[in-house]
């Protein structure tokens, strides 16, 4: 488990003072896949260096596994970050060594013995689907696969905890995905705990567990993605459904606006028929989308009801009673 709890970044002094992090408590559980998300500059690369502490904060405290890393001595520390596996954006390879060569550097610090390293390499090239290239140097693989060693090298020591460092930002959609979808499985199978920044919503909506939205070093928003991205109101609700203007323009005479978020068993109803049947309402598509949020079906509608005023006021009552809580925005 890591825990920040009020840490604050300043680099520089005076003048030149720049605040990167303030006040950043978050909490990430055993096992989870954590994103944080934010744009360039709101201090994302700060805060995950804060947890293996290559970079100090300025304050408050960094937990993890129950150990209070600012109040380790340095041969603790170095004990400590061979828990903590890191991959990063540009993967940080050795390009005089081979695939195999790489996996094997961490190893070969902590001074395992050389056939052990071996056994370990194979069984890592195995895991992230590089067998065959364990010969091969990185300027002859693609990114998808560099990104591939950067996780097979991380791993190697055996680490609870995994730090990725916008792994994905440098890589095209569909290497995206399918890098994502072995960080996934490492995490269900090694129980991996995964730590994870990123300015991509779509990072969040594959594989995020949990969430924290950092803006200019603050966390404005934190919680559980699927809860976050379905509740009308939130930033990341707003940054996955970004009302267009031409849907904003519109508006049905006499209609009340409705926003509805179906998660899970609720995005499988056939709602909109059910208000017309049950109510004599009529709905107005205005938006909708159902996609996948890790494994849940989050599904979102936009729509204007007309009808008699009761009519209205009874199918919005039954929504709320299906606890679907419907939310009637702006126009
Ligand atoms: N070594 C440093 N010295 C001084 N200022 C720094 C240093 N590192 C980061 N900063 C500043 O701290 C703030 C947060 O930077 P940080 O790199 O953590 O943000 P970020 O969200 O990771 O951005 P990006 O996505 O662009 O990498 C920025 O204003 C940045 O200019």
């Amino acid at each position: 488990m890591i825990e920040l709890r009020g840490v604050s970044k300043v680099y520089g002094r005076g003048e030149q003072a720049v605040t990167a992090l303030r006040n950043v408590s978050l909490r990430v559980e055993y096992g989870e896949i954590f994103g944080v998300l934010g744009q360039s500059g709101a201090g994302k690369s700060t805060l995950i260096r804060c947890v293996n502490l290559l970079e100090r904060p300025t304050g408050g405290e960094v937990r993890v596994d129950g150990k209070d890393m600012l109040s380790l001595s340095p041969a603790a520390l170095r004990e400590a970050r061979q828990g903590i596996g890191m991959i990063f954006q540009h993967f940080n390879l050795f390009n005089s060594r081979t695939v195999a060569g790489n996996v094997a550097w961490p190893l070969e610090v902590a001074g395992w013995p050389r056939e052990r390293i071996q056994e370990r390499v194979e069984e890592l090239l195995a895991l992230v689907g590089l067998a065959d290239k364990a010969r091969a140097y990185p300027a002859q693989l693609s990114g998808g696969q560099k990104q591939r060693v950067g996780i097979a090298r991380a791993l190697a020591p055996r680490p609870r905890i995994l730090l990725s460092d916008e792994a994905t930002s440098a890589l095209d959609p569909e290497t995206t995905r399918s890098v994502l979808g072995l960080l996934r499985d490492i995490n269900q199978k090694l129980g991996l705990t995964i730590l994870l920044i990123t300015h991509q919503m779509e990072v969040v909506k594959s594989i995020c567990d949990s969430v924290a939205v950092l803006e200019q070093g603050r966390v404005v928003e934190q919680g559980k993605a699927v809860d976050l991205i379905a509740r009308p109101g939130t930033r990341l609700h707003e940054l996955c459904y970004p009302t267009p203007a031409p849907v904003a323009g519109i508006a049905v005479p006499g209609g009340r606006r409705v926003e509805l978020s179906l998660v899970g068993e609720n995005s499988t109803q056939p709602i909109l028929t059910t208000l017309a049947r049950r109510f004599g309402v009529d709905a107005w598509l205005l938006e909708g989308s159902m996609e996948r949020v890790g494994e849940t079906r989050v599904g979102r509608l936009l729509f204007e009801l007309t009808g008699p005023p009761e009519a209205v006021d009874g199918a919005l009552g039954f929504l709320r009673e299906q606890g679907l809580t419907p939310e009637v925005p702006r126009v």
